[in-house]
Order: C-alpha cells, then sequence, then structure tokens
C-alpha cells in the first residue's frame, strides 16, 4: 500500500484514497483545511480520547466505487499469527468489571463499556491492505477500513488502523444526517434454530434495552441542536454481523445549518455510549483508570469533504498494526444486571471478527476458550 493509503469499503460504496498532500494530528487544522477549501477531502482516524492526537490527511487522490471495495490482485498473503498477550488477562478483566458493577451500583455510572486487547504477532510483517481484503471477505457485507496512523506523530509510524465495523458513527449527504447506533449484543450460532432464539432473545431483554438506551438518549441529545428534523425509531431492531446479532436504532436527520460538516457531526456525537458510556464525563474518567490506553480503538474513523459530506464509522472490530503485531479490541457495555462472566465471554466474540483473519480456528487463538 502506498505509504499513507486509506480505505473505507461500505455496502453501499467505498473510498479508496492515497498519497499525502498535508497531514492533520489536530483537529482544528484538519477543519480548517476543509473550511478553506486547501483540502478537498480529508480523510483517517479520531482517537478514543480527544486530548489524543489525531490521524487525518489530505490525500494526493481519491476515488469512490459503488459497492464494497474490491481487492487489487497480487496482495501478499497474510502470514499466520499467534496471540502472545492480553490485556487486561481474562481474569483482570472480570475484575475490572466487577469494579465497574460496583460504581453502577453505587450510582456513580449508569453506562460503561469495558475494553480488552489481545496482541497477535506473526512471523512477518502484515500487510495492511491484505489484512483489509481478508476482512472484507470475511463481512457478509463487505464493511472495512484501513487507515495510516502516522499522523498522530512519532509513536505511531508504520501503524494502520485495519477493521471491520458494523457501526455508522454518523453519515451526511448534503443537508440529511443519518446514523446507526449499535448496543446489545449476543452471539450467533450456526445452528439456524439456536440462531434465531438468541435474537428472539435479545430483542426481548429488558437488560439490553437498557444498555441499548443511553445511546438513542445521547444521540438525541447530541443531534437536536443540529438538526431541524430528527426521526428516531421507537424501539430497536436486530442487526446481525457474521459473529453476532446487535440491537440498532436507526436515526436520520435534516441539518439546521447546511454549513456543519460531517467532521462537526461525527465530533459533536464523539465517543457515544457504546463505547464510553453515561453519565458521558464519570465513564469517561472510569475507563481512564481502569484500561490502558485505547488509542484509536473506539475512535472514529472515515472522511469528510470540503462540502460537507462524509461519512464516520465507530472505530470497533479493529486492530493497530505495528510491523508484525496486531493489538486487537474488544468492548461491552455495563450496565445493573450485567454479568462479570457473561462479558469477558461477549469480548471474546467480538475479537472473533479480527482473529478469524489470523486463523480459520478464529478466537481458539485464545487461551480463554
Ligand atoms: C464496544 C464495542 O461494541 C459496541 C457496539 C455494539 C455493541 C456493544 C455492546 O453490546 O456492548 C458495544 O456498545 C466493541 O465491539 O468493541
Amino acid at each position: 500500500m502506498d505509504h499513507a493509503g486509506f480505505v473505507l469499503s461500505r455496502p453501499h460504496r467505498t473510498l479508496v484514497a492515497s498519497g499525502v498532500r498535508a497531514t492533520y494530528g489536530d483537529i482544528t487544522a484538519a477543519r480548517s483545511a476543509l473550511r478553506t477549501g486547501s483540502a478537498p477531502i480529508v480523510v483517517g482516524a479520531i482517537p478514543f480520547r480527544a486530548e489524543d492526537r489525531c490521524a487525518l490527511l489530505s490525500p494526493e487522490r481519491h476515488e469512490f466505487h459503488s459497492g464494497p471495495w474490491q481487492a487489487p490482485p497480487g496482495l501478499p498473503p497474510l502470514p499466520h499469527g499467534r496471540i502472545v498477550a492480553e490485556s487486561p488477562t481474562p481474569s483482570e478483566h472480570i475484575r475490572v468489571v466487577e469494579n465497574l458493577l460496583a460504581m453502577v451500583d453505587a450510582r456513580v455510572l449508569e453506562k460503561v463499556v469495558a475494553a480488552r486487547s489481545v496482541l497477535v504477532s506473526c512471523g512477518a510483517d502484515i500487510p495492511p491492505l491484505s489484512l483489509l481484503a481478508r476482512l472484507v471477505e470475511l463481512d457478509h457485507v463487505g464493511n472495512g477500513f484501513c487507515a495510516d496512523l502516522s499522523p498522530a506523530g512519532a509513536s505511531y509510524t508504520n501503524s494502520y488502523l485495519v477493521g471491520a465495523s458494523p457501526e455508522t458513527l454518523i453519515r451526511r449527504e448534503g443537508t440529511t444526517v443519518s446514523c446507526w447506533p449499535l448496543a446489545g449484543t449476543a452471539a450467533r450460532s450456526t445452528d439456524p434454530a439456536v440462531d434465531e432464539a438468541r435474537a428472539a432473545d435479545l430483542l426481548s431483554s429488558v437488560k439490553n434495552q437498557h444498555e441499548h438506551a443511553f445511546v438513542v438518549d445521547w444521540m438525541r441529545a447530541r443531534l437536536t441542536p443540529l438538526c431541524r428534523k430528527l426521526a428516531i425509531a421507537d424501539t430497536p431492531a436486530l442487526f446481525a454481523t457474521p459473529d453476532v446479532w446487535h440491537l440498532g436504532t436507526p436515526i436520520t436527520g435534516e441539518l439546521r445549518d447546511s454549513g456543519t460538516t460531517a467532521l462537526d457531526l461525527a465530533l459533536a456525537v464523539h465517543p457515544t455510549p457504546a463505547v464510553c458510556g453515561t453519565p458521558h464525563d464519570a465513564a469517561m474518567r472510569a475507563i481512564n483508570e481502569h484500561e490502558a490506553s485505547r488509542g484509536f480503538y473506539a475512535g472514529a474513523v472515515g472522511w469528510c469533504d470540503a462540502a460537507g459530506d462524509g461519512e464516520w464509522m465507530v472505530a470497533i472490530r479493529c486492530a493497530e498494526l505495528r510491523g508484525n503485531t496486531a493489538r486487537a479490541f474488544a468492548g461491552g457495555g455495563i450496565v445493573r444486571g450485567s454479568r462479570p462472566h457473561d462479558e469477558l465471554a461477549e469480548t471474546t466474540v467480538k475479537l472473533r471478527t479480527l482473529l478469524s483473519a489470523f486463523s480459520a480456528e478464529g478466537e481458539k487463538m485464545l487461551k480463554t476458550t
């Protein structure tokens, strides 16, 4: 791949960008480059924490194609990988969830997302586009992204964020805004009857609907000042990935001010309670106290053009690549009634998206299963 390549593969449309006109580690600089027209388009990744540097750039070239990304022929094979570290370990993750549940019981928090990561090591450098090709192939609708993280500074030289997120943070087309927040999860089964029963249980689960409602409430509160019309489905619907069922609520709106860009919108809603929690500040504090840096996991990845249109995905089901290693992350929402062992199992299933790319054994790579 070109040093600073970017791909966002979606079922409806793919953006491929390459070359570098300018890089932005600071969001204000990217916003002003779009406003002044010095950047026709900005692509890349926004970290989980607002105080960290972003990895945005204005590419030399970009092209849109309809449908998911078609990998170019001749990509190098993906090396085989194995897990060499888990952070936190499964038993530590359970303890973190127990601590967070105590904070929920004490009403310090209503919801918080607890995440963990696994480090995959390969015998050779991991070609980002080869990993992306595998993820797009494995995803039933062709979701996938690859973003060069080097604009975030020296510690991200030759690093890429690669993943297959099912969650649209925000999309802007003209004055129309849309998003599809997800929260609430059940593992899928290869047995169709069991799979259907799990989906039905998820849809009727009071605990999962409660967990989901925090995200919808947040989106409503954040988008209402920016939209003159907002349509939010009354009840969540089922949303499937190859590995999990989710609860999802489609939301559409009409902007009050056509000057509000897709990047402005992404920053207005990020980080949602699908990756952070409620109340927001208390959840962010709890995450910072209990977890190592999430980097770009649980951030946003996407693009915005000078007309203000764009699309940003929530950066989940992804890994940060560095040479021959990939750090894959997964998290889950903790609310009253969450069970620590179930939460660990949920992160294991979510890690399957990334791990399946490295080995047909997928999550069996994890010592915990
Ligand atoms: C935080 C993640 O998923 C979010 C998106 C969908 C469902 C979620 C859940 O049920 O907890 C999470 O909020 C992740 O995959 O790492």
